[in-house]
């Protein structure tokens, strides 16, 4: 069987300088997707034409939108760009001057020209759960996503918030505490491989 060996990071994107290039339906939707996961993500635009849609979820958040054509200096202090413009060849360059700069750049729809690629993603208070199917097939991962948002009950949050004022509570060490941990919650899990906690 094909696997899955992307590696899943949590971004604290409000500390990190994101570009998207372009402004149009697809920017909408990436942004729309990066804004309802992380609603204070530090986001700059740059684009000729802004769509209605892209204009108004911008202003909500304060995102400063750019009039103009892409061009390197824009990547200047990024961390990470998303490309979605409809022109290939300005995607492609995007793509390139960010290898070059060693930034981490996402072609939105063009697995090819993606360093990581956005995922569905489920939050439920400090909890966040992240899909990926490998790029093979994003409506699976939208369907994923809505299915475990119906599913994981919005009170999964009061056991984090109690086993993190729990840990607080313990006392000895390090090894102590995760034995203490274990044992607590043991039972959430009814079936225990052998090699696992
Ligand atoms: C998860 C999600 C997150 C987000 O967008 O933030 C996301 N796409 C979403 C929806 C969606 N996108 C598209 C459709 C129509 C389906 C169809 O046409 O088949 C739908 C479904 C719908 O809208 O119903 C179009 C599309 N997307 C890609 C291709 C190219 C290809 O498949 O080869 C094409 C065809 C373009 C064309 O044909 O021209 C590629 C990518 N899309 C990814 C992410 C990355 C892989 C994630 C993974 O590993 O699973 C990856 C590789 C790169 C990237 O963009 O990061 C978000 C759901 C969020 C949610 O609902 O929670
Ligand atoms: N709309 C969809 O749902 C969808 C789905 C899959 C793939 N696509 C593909 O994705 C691409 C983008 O689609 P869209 O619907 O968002 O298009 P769009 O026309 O809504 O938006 C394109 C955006 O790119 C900007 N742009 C053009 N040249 C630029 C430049 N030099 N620098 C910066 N920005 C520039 C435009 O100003 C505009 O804001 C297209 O190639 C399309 O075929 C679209």
């Amino acid at each position: 069987m094909e696997r899955n060996e992307l590696y899943p990071v949590f971004l604290k994107v409000n500390n990190l300088n994101i570009l998207i290039v372009g402004g149009g339906y697809v920017a909408e939707e990436k942004l729309s997707f990066l804004l309802k996961s992380s609603p204070n993500a530090t986001v700059e635009m740059i684009a000729p034409l802004y769509r209605e849609g892209t204009v108004a979820l911008a202003q909500k958040h304060g995102i400063t939108m750019m009039k103009g054509k892409y061009k390197r200096k824009y990547l200047k202090k990024r961390h990470i760009v998303i490309a979605t413009t409809d022109v290939p060849e300005i995607n492609e360059k995007v793509f390139s001057d960010c290898r070059k700069r060693a930034i981490l750049v996402n072609v939105a729809d063009n697995p090819p020209l993606c360093d990581f690629y956005m995922g569905g993603i489920v939050t439920k208070g400090n909890l966040k759960l992240a899909i990926s199917t490998n790029g093979k097939s994003p409506t699976t991962a939208k369907r994923l996503r809505q299915f475990f948002e119906e599913i994981i009950p919005d009170n999964i949050d009061d056991l984090v918030k109690n086993l993190n004022s729990f840990r607080k509570t313990l006392k000895g060490d390090f090894q102590e505490k995760v034995e203490t941990m274990n044992e607590v919650t043991k039972g959430l899990i009814s079936k225990r491989s052998s090699h696992e906690n």
